[in-house]
C-alpha cells in the first residue's frame, strides 16, 4: 500500500506523483481527520468515496485524468479550496456548487469546459476563480459572486464580459487575454479593470453602443517586396506606382473604409534595421499581409526562403502567434512564365507548411521530454506554457500571385482581403461594441486634425485636449476620457505613452509623424544621413563640419552618436517636414544641452540606445580585468546627458566583437556555462536590448555586436549570442573562481541577473519558448543539467 510521503500531520496528506489510479485505502482509515489532501500528478479518473472526508477543507486534484466532474465533491461541505486544474473535464453538473457554501478558492484552469453551472453563484464565499484555458463562451455564472476578488479567464471563447461584474463587485485582479472579446473589445481590456469599469459606465445600463468593424492590417516583407505599392494601391483602389528610390522609412500608417470595414493600414519598412522597433507596433488580432517578391525568390536557395519568408513568419509566430497571415506573391509579371510562378508558389507553401509542422513537432518533443512523471511538477510551468503554445495557430492563406502594377490585380487582392476579414471563424472579433462617447471622441479628434490652425506634426498637449473640452461636449470625466485615449492608442489611431514620464502629457494624434522621427535615428543609412547634414543645420546647434566628421567616425567605430548629432539629425528631419519654424517645438523634440528631447526619451524607453560617452574604448573607465589580480571595484562614473562628451550608444550599429573578446581572453573548459535556447529563434533585437539593460545595471561593461562582457566586483560574465547552427541560443559564461564562496555567490548573482533580464524581454514575445540548461563539463559527455526553476530563486545575498 502507498504510504504518504509527506504527512505534515494527521490533517494533511500528500499523495502527489504516485501514478495512482484509485484513491489509496489508507485515506479512509482516518477519513474524518483529514483537512487537506494532495493528489496532484497522478492518473486518477475517479475519486470514488471522497465524500467520506467530511472535514476536508482543501482538495488538490491537479494534473490527473479526470474527464467527468466528481459530483461526490458536493458532500464536502467544509471545502474551502478546490484544485481541479489540468484535467479533461467538459461539464460541471448542477447541484454541486450550491452545496459548497464555504468554497473560497476554485482552480479549474486547463480543462475542456464549455459552460459553467448556474448555481456556481451560490458559492457566496468565492474569492478566487481560475477558469483559464477552457472553452467558455460566457461568464454569467460568476457575475453575482459578491466577494470575488481575483478572476482568471484567459484563453477561452468569451465574446462579452458581464457588466455587473465590473460595476457592482469587489474584483481586484482580472486576467482575460486570449479571448474573442467584442464587449468590451480586447483593446479596452488591455487597459485593466479601471478601463473596463469606465467602458461599462459609459455604455450605460442598457448596453446601447455603436458597433464598429475595424481591422489593423500589417504589411510585412523584405525591402522592395512591394508592400508600399500594395498598401497605397489598396488605399487608392487602383494600381499606384512607387518609385524604386522611394523606400519606406519606418512605418507608414493610413486608414481606408471598404464594405463597412475600416482598415488601418500599417506599412512596415523592410530593412532589417527598422525591425528593431517594429515588434512594438505588431499587435494581436491584426491581419498580416506578407509580401514576397516572386521574381527574386529562388527555389533552390534556402537563404531566399529564409530572408523573404521564414524570417517574417517566425517573427509573426513569436510576437502574434494567433494571427491570420495572407501570402501575396508580388512581381508575378517579372517571372518567366506561369510555370515559374506555379513552382515558386508551391515551393513557398510547402516550406511554410514544413516550418509550421516542425514547430509543432518541436513543441511535442519538449512536452514528451518533460512528461516523465518524476519531473512533471517541477516543470509544470513549462508544460503549461508548451500546451499554450500548441494552442496558438497561425492561419496562413494560400499564396496569391499578382502584378501590383495592374488594377485588376489590386481588385482581386482587395476581394481576397475582404473575404478573409469577413470570415467569422478567422476574425471573430473585428466587430466591436463601443459606447457612443468613444465614437464621438474619435470623430472630434478627426475634426481637430482637419482644422486649419492644427499643427502639422499632430502633437498635442494632453491637458489642453482634456481641459478645453476639445474632444467631448464636456460631460466625460477626465478619467473616462483617458480610458478612451488609451483605447485609441491600442488600436493605433493615436500614440500616447503615458508610462514615459517625459511624454505622459503628450499625445501624438498623427502616429506616422512620430514614427518618422523615430526613424531619424534608427535607420539603415544613418552614416549617409549624417554625411548629408548641411552646414546651416550644424550651425543651429553650434557645431562645425569638424564635429560632423567626428560623429561619423564615432558612429562607425563605436556605434555611438553624440547628443549634438542627435539634435542635428532630428532638427534636419523637422526642417525637411517643414516643421522647424516653431523653435520651442524643435527644442521639445530635439532636446537641448540640458534636457533630453522627446525622440530620445522614446528610443531610450524602447531600449534602442543607452547613454554613454566617447573615448577610445567602449568603456575606458572600466578597470582592467585580470583574473590573477584583485579586482578594483571602484565603479566608473555614469555619464549624464549634460556632459559635453555625452552620447548615446546604439548596440544595433555595433559591427564586431573584437574588443569584448580581447578583454575576455580564451574560453576554458572549466568555465561555468548556462545556455538559454530559443524556439523558434532569438527574436530580432532581443540581444541588443539585453545589452542596453545589462549595461544600465552593470556600469563596468564592454559590448560588441553579439557579445557583452559585464563585470561586478571580482566577477565577469560573458553573454554571447549564437545563431550559427540551427539551434539559436544565448550563452552565459563565467570563469570558474577558486574555491571561494563569496566569488561563487557573486557569480551566481550575475548569472541570475542576465537570466532575469532575458526572461523579462522574452515575455514580450508570447509565441516564444525558452529553456535553460548547463552542459556537463566532462569532456565527451553529452548530458546536461536542466534549469527548471531558476526564476523562482531569489538572488543570493552578497
Ligand atoms: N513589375 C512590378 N513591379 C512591382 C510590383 N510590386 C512592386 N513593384 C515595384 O517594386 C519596387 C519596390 O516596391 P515597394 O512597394 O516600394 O517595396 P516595399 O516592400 O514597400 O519596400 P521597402 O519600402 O524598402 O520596405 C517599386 O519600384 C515598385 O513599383 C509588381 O508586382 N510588379
Amino acid at each position: 500500500m502507498a504510504r504518504s510521503n509527506d504527512v505534515q500531520d494527521r490533517r494533511g496528506l500528500d499523495f502527489s506523483k504516485r501514478r495512482l489510479n484509485t484513491l489509496p485505502q489508507e485515506i479512509f482509515g482516518q477519513a474524518e481527520y483529514i483537512e487537506s489532501l494532495n493528489l496532484q500528478i497522478n492518473e486518477l479518473q475517479h475519486i470514488g468515496h471522497i465524500s467520506q472526508l467530511v472535514n476536508l477543507k482543501e482538495l488538490i486534484l491537479s494534473w490527473n485524468n479526470i474527464s467527468e466532474f466528481p459530483a461526490a465533491i458536493r458532500e464536502l461541505k467544509k471545502l474551502q479550496r478546490l484544485y481541479l486544474n489540468q484535467n479533461k473535464i467538459q461539464k460541471i453538473p448542477t447541484k454541486v456548487f450550491s452545496f459548497l457554501a464555504n468554497l473560497q478558492y476554485l482552480n479549474m484552469s486547463n480543462n475542456h469546459l464549455e459552460e459553467l453551472p448556474a448555481d456556481l453563484v451560490d458559492c457566496k464565499c468565492l474569492k478566487y476563480v481560475n477558469l483559464s484555458n477552457n472553452y467558455l463562451k460566457n461568464l454569467w455564472a460568476v457575475e453575482g459572486l459578491p466577494l470575488l476578488n481575483e478572476l482568471h479567464v484567459e484563453n477561452n471563447r468569451l465574446t462579452e464580459l458581464p457588466a455587473e461584474l465590473f460595476l457592482r463587485t469587489n474584483l481586484k485582479v482580472l486576467r482575460v487575454n486570449g479571448n474573442q472579446l467584442q464587449t468590451p473589445p480586447e483593446e479596452v481590456c488591455a487597459g485593466g479593470l479601471k478601463d473596463i469599469q469606465s467602458y461599462f459606465r459609459q455604455l450605460g445600463s442598457d448596453l446601447d453602443g455603436d458597433t464598429v468593424a475595424r481591422v489593423k492590417t500589417l504589411f510585412l516583407g523584405s525591402s522592395m517586396a512591394g508592400k508600399s505599392t500594395l498598401c497605397r494601391s489598396l488605399r487608392e483602389g487602383r494600381a499606384v506606382t512607387v518609385e524604386a528610390s522611394d523606400r519606406t522609412v519606418g512605418i507608414d500608417i493610413s486608414e481606408v473604409e471598404k464594405d463597412g470595414v475600416q482598415f488601418l493600414f500599417w506599412d512596415f519598412a523592410g530593412h532589417e534595421e527598422y525591425y528593431l522597433t517594429h515588434h512594438i507596433f505588431i499587435t494581436p488580432h491584426a491581419l498580416v499581409i506578407l509580401a514576397i517578391d516572386l521574381s527574386s525568390y529562388i527555389v533552390e536557395d534556402a537563404q531566399s526562403f529564409e530572408d523573404q519568408v521564414s524570417f517574417w513568419i517566425n517573427n509573426v509566430l513569436m510576437r502574434v502567434p494567433d494571427s491570420v497571415l495572407l501570402l501575396v506573391g508580388t512581381h508575378a509579371d517579372q517571372c518567366k512564365d506561369a510555370e515559374e510562378r506555379r513552382k515558386k508558389k508551391e515551393d513557398i507553401e510547402k516550406k511554410i507548411n514544413d516550418l509550421l509542422e516542425e514547430r509543432m513537432s518541436n513543441l511535442d518533443q519538449q512536452i514528451s521530454h518533460i512528461i516523465d512523471k518524476s519531473q512533471q511538477d517541477e516543470f509544470s510551468e513549462h508544460l503549461t506554457q508548451l500546451h499554450q503554445l500548441k494552442c496558438y495557430t497561425l492561419k496562413v492563406s494560400s499564396l496569391i500571385t499578382i502584378d501590383c502594377t495592374k488594377c485588376a490585380a489590386i481588385e482581386e487582392i482587395q476581394k481576397h482581403i475582404l473575404q478573409h476579414v469577413q470570415n467569422k471563424p478567422l476574425f471573430p472579433n473585428i466587430v466591436r461594441t463601443l459606447p457612443h462617447s468613444y465614437k464621438e471622441v474619435e470623430s472630434s479628434m478627426r475634426c481637430l486634425i482637419k482644422k486649419p490652425d492644427f499643427p502639422k506634426h499632430g502633437i498635442v498637449d494632453l491637458n489642453n485636449l482634456v481641459a478645453n473640452n476639445t474632444l467631448n461636449s464636456g460631460n466625460l470625466s477626465k478619467e473616462d476620457l483617458h480610458s478612451i485615449l488609451r483605447y485609441l492608442h491600442r488600436i493605433g489611431t493615436i500614440l500616447w505613452f503615458e508610462e514615459i514620464e517625459d511624454l505622459k502629457d503628450t499625445v501624438f494624434v498623427k502616429p506616422s509623424f512620430l514614427i518618422t522621427l523615430f526613424k531619424t535615428l534608427v535607420r539603415h543609412d544613418l552614416v549617409e544621413q549624417l554625411t548629408e547634414v548641411p552646414k546651416v543645420i550644424l550651425k543651429k546647434e553650434g557645431c562645425l563640419i569638424r564635429h560632423k566628421n567626428k560623429w561619423i567616425d564615432q558612429l562607425k567605430s563605436q556605434a555611438t552618436l553624440s547628443y549634438d548629432a542627435v539634435r542635428v539629425l532630428v532638427r534636419r528631419a523637422l526642417m525637411q517636414a517643414d516643421m522647424a519654424r516653431d523653435e520651442d517645438f524643435v527644442k521639445e523634440m530635439t532636446g537641448t544641452r540640458n534636457k533630453e528631447g522627446k525622440i530620445l526619451s522614446l528610443l531610450r524607453y524602447f531600449e534602442i540606445c543607452l547613454p554613454t560617452n566617447f573615448a577610445c574604448s567602449l568603456n575606458p573607465q572600466a578597470s582592467e580585468f585580470d583574473p590573477n589580480k584583485k579586482w578594483d571595484s571602484s565603479l566608473p562614473k555614469r555619464h549624464s546627458f549634460t556632459e559635453p562628451e555625452a552620447a548615446c550608444m546604439f548596440p544595433g550599429y555595433l559591427k564586431d566583437n573584437d574588443k569584448v573578446m580581447k578583454m575576455w581572453g580564451k574560453d576554458d573548459p572549466e568555465d561555468i556555462k548556462v545556455l538559454v535556447y530559443f524556439m523558434p529563434e532569438i527574436p530580432h533585437g532581443v540581444f541588443h536590448r539585453l545589452i542596453v539593460r545589462m549595461c544600465s545595471i552593470f556600469s563596468t561593461h564592454w559590448v560588441g555586436n553579439s557579445c557583452l562582457l559585464a563585470g561586478y566586483e571580482a566577477v565577469l560574465v560573458l553573454v554571447k549570442k549564437s545563431t550559427d547552427s540551427d539551434d539559436q541560443y544565448i550563452e552565459i559564461r563565467c570563469k570558474r573562481p577558486e574555491d571561494n564562496l563569496l566569488a561563487f555567490k557573486q557569480l551566481w548573482n550575475l548569472i541570475l541577473a542576465v537570466l532575469s533580464e532575458l526572461n523579462k524581454l522574452s515575455s514580450q514575445w508570447p509565441g516564444l519558448y525558452q529553456y535553460t540548461y548547463s552542459p556537463c563539463r566532462e569532456p565527451g559527455c553529452t548530458e546536461d543539467f536542466k534549469w527548471k526553476d531558476w526564476h523562482s530563486l531569489p538572488p543570493r545575498e552578497k
